[in-house]
């Protein structure tokens, strides 16, 4: 285990069972829909890449990357990176490594719908529902966890911590 974590939460056999449960719901309800998955970048890579292995189905992949700010419009985000394609007609599945305030995919969210897509959900690997303070909810969610800062499995902390093979809760004194 990293010096820097208080606690692993799951391992990476226990994520890789939650994608197996999660892909097995996504084919049941895309399986005659055209299903783009949307990554936001960076977090989502390994989440994403796990996911997809269990979901048999033609799907095609697209990323985001985009970062909030707080300013004086507090849901402004800036998109960093666009998708490459026209969402209008499609069914997304906006795929995240965690939902905590729900800033980012409520905003996220609204702007493909407002381009016209013909569904925008959501799948992420772990929900932070004390976190939240805008009204998102995920369609699939893998696992909730508490009001903690966690790293790994492509979260991080000042960009570290993103390779672990697990999730885990940072020690306090690694931010404080
Ligand atoms: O629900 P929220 O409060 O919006 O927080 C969740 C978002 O924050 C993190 O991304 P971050 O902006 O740190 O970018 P990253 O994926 O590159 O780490 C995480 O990957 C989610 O995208
Ligand atoms: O707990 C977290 N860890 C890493 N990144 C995050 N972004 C929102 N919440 C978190
Ligand atoms: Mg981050």
């Amino acid at each position: 285990m990293h010096k820097d974590v208080k606690e692993i939460l799951f391992t990476q056999e226990e994520i890789s069972e939650k994608c197996k449960e999660l892909g097995k719901l996504i084919m049941n309800d895309y399986q005659d829909k055209e299903l783009v998955l949307v990554g936001l970048l960076k977090g989502s890579v390994p989440f994403l890449a796990e996911l997809s292995k269990f979901i048999d189905l033609d799907v095609t992949f697209d990323y985001m990357d985009v970062s909030s700010y707080e300013g004086v419009e507090s849901r402004s985000i800036t998109i960093k990176k666009d998708l490459d394609q026209d969402v209008k007609g499609k069914d997304i599945l906006l795929v995240e490594d965690i939902l905590d305030t729900g800033k980012t995919l409520s905003t996220v969210k609204a702007m493909l719908e407002e381009r016209g897509a013909a569904s925008v959900e959501i799948v992420t690997m772990l929900d932070k529902k004390e976190g939240r303070t805008f009204p998102i909810e995920a369609k699939y969610a893998g696992f909730e966890i508490p009001n903690a800062f966690v790293i790994g499995f492509g979260l991080d902390f000042n960009e570290k911590y993103r390779n672990l093979p697990y999730v885990g809760i940072l020690k306090e004194e690694c931010y404080q």
